[in-house]
């Protein structure tokens, strides 16, 4: 391979002058797609990535190249794109295998570089189909793959609509109906609450082995439904009941819809609707019946053994009243979901507790005929699979213990081995995850210990969650419910008594994120909270530096939402995650770090998530690194809990926040770019004040940090402008508003605002404009040596010491921990910088602020760690 004198393959050079073609041919003439420059060791794909050359990725990875090479600084090509905003080239890598969450050198991920929340939360998502592809085509090749037929009913709906009568119903054959007929059978069976999720597979007459799942319609076991709902060949039964009134029909059926959409990204799932107790429907009071003469008429169905059954029915039963409601509630639901779930067109109004009627036939149909579809387009079951799939019954009842389905890992491994010898336990791994995608077996990876296999979800569904989250179940039922309610391992004990491992259900209920402990004895079970935050939780301040900063996460469209799992998650991931433990309420949360508050909120309609942040002593740095963790995670328990909820990501008022107004209220990022573009304020649409867009927007960037000194030392703005209009960064209008501004010094406060808000890109064209035209200038935002510092040899030297110490910081972090001159959460701090350069920076900003002793330390870590280093801080 030839290397030219400046150390790149002319790969490389095609590549950097961005000529293509020539690129092409190289490749086609068997260049080494893996060749890498001997400058940082990057390769062509480096190169293409960083360019945003899609295309030419694409044809790099498919002659060989490797999407996660690294080069000396450990970065790979996905972080190249990400860090110049390339969005289409980002998401090719991730599909072809490039991991989201690589580190380089200092511990930066192209997940860290996202642009915002969505787009991290996108690439999360297409990472997870990617990798999921993979490994089903992975087992394919290596095992091959077996048609199993399996077909899931999912049921759904509000308390007492009928969910477990109609599953009963489901399953009875001719003898039970013949049964139900005799005079004097009563049908009705007394409301027995379905605790969790009710898991059975059995044989429907008339269709099939189907494994029907009946999910619980009180809304505390909604807590932990979302861990169920996303499913393959699966149709989605949602039930309401016709004796409600249209209103609450449509909600309550609505409420379901979004909630199947929010667990089913990547799929359009069947749904059908069933509207029950039509038995209880007043012919003469509906005003939908039609009052036509009835004769009897003739209707045949199978009994799913091949028995032929003849019903008489009477024409009335089709004409039923309440069916042109129903009829508008699949109308309505079909036209609002159209996008996003397959909803059938038949209307169907019954009885549930009837095994052998007409719309319970049209119910069967339907399922069959999905069924058909749904299976037709199955995909083979990787063959181990299949294997473990079959031994699961007879595992579960001899190789666990009765009340508790569970395997740990080793013995797993084992029993696998007895009849797969060969078999590597990372191929065990990918096998038992499909599994687990496809819901028949639960598979837990705690990081601490070993896997865990529940064999049967519905164990985990009705006999865990159920006692766990139902009222009257829990110990904790008689107090009040508030943040400081926690509940005992002894208690936890009591309520599970014939489970013998109380430790690994312990270990199950963390892992699903249900509880939180701070000391292993006691649990905080956010899902069981019952008050809703009082205001005087978050109350005025009279500091005069109070600054307020706040982002607010809504659903997209009517037809997303926050699945019921999603908030308890958010707190306890907060507990587990803050360093300060934070106060809790069902519907709230308040954190405190440093000298910053932090607050999440949920709206009453659970439509939207307010994040706000606020420091009494200004402290703008701090208040963006809370706003940061909170977003992200939130963003995170989003991907885990409703991966298909859609999104809008806003900026909340300052000003309103500032009032501590009842509610909150915010705008849109496009409003916010527009009112950037125009000037720098922004009036609030409802609320008709204005503020300025830069006192919104908590970014603190070079530009903001050391905009005084900038002002003072730019002078002429022109020669700057120029080049940043023919870079594309400013448009005439922005060039107009500079030249309006009278003095030269507030020419240049509106260049570095109109640069500062159109984002990344046009802040690093200006850094490299302004290298050429002022150097003097350039090197003060880039190292941050500031005015009249320049005594200060951590100041003087700081361009330098940057450069060198950004290879080393994690090591001189470690020495400085262990002497005890930096805390644990400063080196967090430290680390929680994007890039290596501000790493560190915020470590001269922090040891320069300690003082003498310090800079001693620092000095002698320096000595050992990179000894020409130590004379520049001397
Ligand atoms: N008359 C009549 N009664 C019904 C019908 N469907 C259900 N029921 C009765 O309504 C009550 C509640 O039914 P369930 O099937 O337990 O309700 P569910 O939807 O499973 O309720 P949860 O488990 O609490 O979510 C029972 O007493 C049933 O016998 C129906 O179509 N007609």
């Amino acid at each position: 391979m030839a290397i030219n004198s400046i150390q790149f393959t002319p790969l490389h050079r095609a590549i950097t002058g961005g000529h293509t073609e020539t690129c092409e041919l190289l490749i086609r003439s068997g260049s080494d797609v893996k060749a890498v420059d001997d400058e940082d060791q990057s390769t062509a794909l480096h190169e293409a990535a960083a360019q945003g050359l899609t295309g030419t990725c694409e044809r790099l990875i498919l002659s060989g190249a490797d999407v996660m090479a690294i080069d000396t600084y450990q970065e790979t090509p996905l972080h190249h794109a990400a860090d110049r905003g390339h969005a289409g080239t980002c998401e090719l890598l991730i599909r072809e295998g490039a991991d989201v969450n690589a580190k380089d050198q200092m511990g930066t991920t192209p997940l860290d570089q996202a642009p915002d929340q969505e787009t991290r939360r996108h690439w999360k998502n297409l990472e997870k189909q990617a990798k999921q592809e993979r490994s089903y085509h992975e087992l394919l090749q290596q095992s091959g793959g077996v048609k199993v037929n399996r077909f899931k009913v999912f049921v759904g709906g509000k308390e007492t609509t009928g969910k477990s009568t109609l599953k009963r119903s489901l399953n009875k054959g001719l003898l039970s109906a013949l049964i139900q007929r005799l005079p004097g059978r009563s049908v009705d069976k007394p409301h027995d609450p379905t605790p969790g999720v009710d898991i059975g597979t059995f044989h429907v007459p008339g269709v099939g082995e189907v494994s029907v799942w009946d999910f619980a319609g009180q809304s505390e076991y909604a807590v932990t439904h979302s861990m169920f709902m996303d499913a393959e060949n699966t149709v989605f039964i949602v039930l309401y009941s016709i004796l409600d009134d249209s209103e609450t029909q449509e909600k309550q059926v609505h409420w379901w819809l979004c909630f199947i959409k929010s667990c089913n990204p990547n799929r359009r799932p069947d749904v059908i609707l069933v509207a029950s107790h039509a038995d209880k429907v007043e012919p003469t009071t509906a005003a939908d019946h039609t009052s036509s003469p009835h004769p009897l008429v003739s209707s045949h169905c199978s009994d799913g053994l091949g028995t032929q059954v003849t019903f008489n029915i009477p024409q009335q039963v089709l004409d039923k009243p309440g069916r042109r409601r129903a009829a508008r509630v699949v109308q309505a639901m079909q036209a609002e979901f159209k996008d996003h779930l397959r909803i059938a067109d038949e209307v169907i109004l019954m009885d549930c507790r009837k095994t052998r009627t007409l719309e319970m036939d049209k119910l069967k149909s339907l399922l069959v005929r999905i069924s058909e579809a749904l299976l037709h387009h199955q995909r083979d079951m990787p063959r181990l699979s299949a294997k473990i799939m079959k031994r699961l019954p007879k595992w579960s009842e001899s190789k666990t213990s009765p009340k508790c389905p569970v395997m740990m890992w080793p013995d797993y491994v084992s029993e696998v081995k007895a009849f797969n010898r060969h078999v590597t336990e990372d191929f065990l791994d990918k096998s038992t995850r499909f599994l687990h995608h496809l819901g028949e077996v639960l598979f837990i990876t705690p990081a601490t210990s070993d896997h865990i296999l529940v064999l049967k979800p519905n164990w985990l569904g009705t006999d865990v969650f159920g006692p766990i989250m139902a009222p009257d179940n829990f110990p904790i039922s008689h107090r009040l419910r508030t943040s400081r309610d926690f509940v005992t391992r002894a208690e936890i004990q009591e309520v599970f008594q014939d489970v013998a491992d109380v430790d690994l259900l312990i270990t199950l209920l963390q892992e699903f994120q249900l509880c939180h402990s701070y000391n292993g004895r006691e649990f905080i079970f956010p899902g069981l909270l019952m008050q809703t935050m009082p205001p005087d939780k978050w109350q005025l301040t009279q500091e005069p530096k109070v600054v307020y900063f706040g982002k607010q996460v809504q659903c997209a469209d009517s037809t997303d939402m926050f699945s019921s799992g999603f908030f308890p998650r958010v707190q306890t991931r907060l507990m587990r995650g803050l360093e300060n433990r934070p106060l809790l309420w069902r519907d709230g949360a308040k954190c405190a770090d440093r000298n910053v508050e932090g607050l999440i909120k949920l709206s009453p309609d659970g439509r939207e998530v307010n994040i706000c942040v606020r420091s009494a002593q200004g402290d703008k740095v701090q208040c963006g690194k809370m706003l940061q963790q909170l977003e992200n995670i939130i963003a995170d328990v989003l991907d885990e809990c409703s991966p298909g909820t859609g999104t809008v990501e806003k900026v909340l008022s300052a000003r309103a926040l500032k009032e501590h107004r009842e509610e909150f209220y915010s705008y849109g990022k496009k409003e916010i770019s527009k009112a950037a573009s125009e000037g720098d304020t922004i009036v609030h649409p409802t609320l008709g004040f204005t503020e300025q867009v830069s006192d919104l927007l908590c970014v603190v960037t070079p530009l903001t940090r050391y905009r005084p000194e900038l002002v003072k030392a730019l002078g002429r703005v022109e020669p700057i402008l120029d080049r940043l209009l023919s870079r594309g960064i400013l448009g005439d209008e922005d060039r107009d508003c500079i030249r309006a501004k009278e003095t030269p010094q507030d020419k240049t406060r509106e260049l570095l605002d109109i640069v500062g808000r159109k984002g990344e890109r046009a802040s690093r064209v200006f850094k490299a404009i302004l290298e050429q035209v002022h150097p003097h200038a350039a090197e003060m935002i880039k190292e941050g040596r500031l005015c009249g510092e320049d005594e200060d040899p951590l100041i003087k030297n700081r361009p330098q010491l940057v450069q060198e110490l950004k290879y080393v910081v994690e090591p001189i972090l470690t020495h400085l921990l262990s002497r005890g001159i930096l805390s644990d959460e400063e080196c967090d701090i430290i680390k929680a910088n994007r890039t290596r350069h501000d790493k560190a920076r915020e470590l001269l900003d922090i040891v320069g602020r300690k003082g003498k002793v310090a800079r001693q330390v620092f000095k002698e870590v320096l000595e050992e760690v990179s000894p020409h280093l130590a004379e520049m801080v001397a």
